[in-house]
């Protein structure tokens, strides 16, 4: 399937290729009942019934019954806002490259291909260096204990350009339980939906063959004592038809795990992109690349991503930027 100019394929579409490439009638629709929806607090770790994101700012008075909603942490204030400042100077000095949607994308990880289930290290060297500070600071929370970075992907959404996000579930045969994503410039939301479809897509089948890293509490499981796979032991015990807004506050960072991680679709809605929205998504490798079958190959990918290269090196920046990588690293 050929991209049109502005990067989107098939019903992924953006307002560009809607109003200018004739592809408004690919897009998917979706059709979501804001009566069946609830939005996560971050205070209390429940949802409480609605739709306007801004509703968990009235914690502790929330009203009717909540839910229970497993498989989130939310950090607020994960990063300072004058580190929220140096480090999209950083990231706008490397070239975007167009994605679908309305997205660009700076995309620096292994070679992929979920469907033939095959990785190359390709041309992975590694993450640009003023990241390191925010990779560093996983090391201060305990559900991250382990997490090694194997892809980090930045992520613009332009709301001129109808930026948004399909519902999906990341691929479950590389990408391991944890997802991570650091928040930047305007707050936005993760809009989660049951998945209902087939074990076969995003190679969720993949995760009925390796065990959990965390608990239902999000603890680090350290025996394995019971042996259920990481899709067994989160199996949802809601309602199949709700909705769940999670907030994604500027600074914050965000885990998906288990349940939420596995057995909900995610998408970051059109109309929930108010102001340029920038994130970063951090994914690990499955256990199976750690200390399975592949952790040859694994090894060999894993030591690429201790590695940190310097963008002004390689971009050409004037030199006097690289005094606030070298605050932001604390040297
Ligand atoms: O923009 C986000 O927060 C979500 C991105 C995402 O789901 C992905 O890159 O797989
Ligand atoms: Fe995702």
């Amino acid at each position: 399937m050929k991209p049109r100019p502005c990067g989107c394929k098939g019903c992924r579409t953006c307002l560009i290729c809607e109003t200018q490439y004739g592809a408004a009638d690919l897009k998917l629709q979706l059709e979501l009942d804001k009566e069946k929806s609830y939005v996560y607090c971050p205070y209390c770790n429940k949802a409480w019934k609605g739709w306007d994101i801004n509703s968990y700012k009235e914690h502790p008075n929330h009203h009717g019954e909540p839910l229970s909603y497993r498989g989130v942490y939310i950090h607020l204030d994960f990063i300072s806002e004058l580190e929220e400042q140096i480090l999209i100077d950083n990231i706008d000095e490397i070239p975007w490259d167009n994605s679908q949607s309305g997205r660009r994308k700076q995309n620096y990880g292994p070679k992929v291909n979920f469907k033939k289930k095959k990785i190359v290290s390709g041309n992975f060297e590694g993450f640009p260096k003023f990241s390191k500070m925010l990779q560093d600071r996983f090391a201060t929370i305990e559900m991250l204990d382990g997490f090694e970075v194997i892809e980090q992907c930045s992520l613009e959404y332009d709301p001129t350009k109808g930026a948004s996000i399909d519902p999906h579930i990341d691929d479950c045969w590389v990408w391991g339980e944890r997802i991570v994503t650091v928040n930047f410039l305007s707050d936005s939301v993760l809009t989660m939906t049951r998945f209902k479809g087939a074990k076969t897509k995003y190679n969720l089948c993949s995760a009925e063959n390796y065990l959990p890293v965390l608990d239902l509490e999000g603890k680090i499981i350290r025996n394995n004592k019971n042996q259920r796979s990481s899709l067994d032991i989160c199996k949802p015990v809601t309602d199949v038809d709700v909705i769940v807004r999670i907030p994604m506050p500027r600074r914050s960072l965000l885990v998906l795990y288990g349940e939420s991680r596995y057995h909900w679709e995610h998408c970051v809605l059109r109309q929930d992109i108010s102001a340029r929205r920038v994130c970063i998504a951090y994914r690990e490798f499955t256990p199976p690349y750690m200390n399975g079958e592949h952790q040859e190959l694994g090894k060999e990918i894993r030591r690429k991503g201790k590695m940190f290269w310097d963008h002004t090196e390689k971009y050409q920046i004037n030199v006097n930027l690289n005094e606030k990588c070298d605050i932001l690293n604390g040297i």
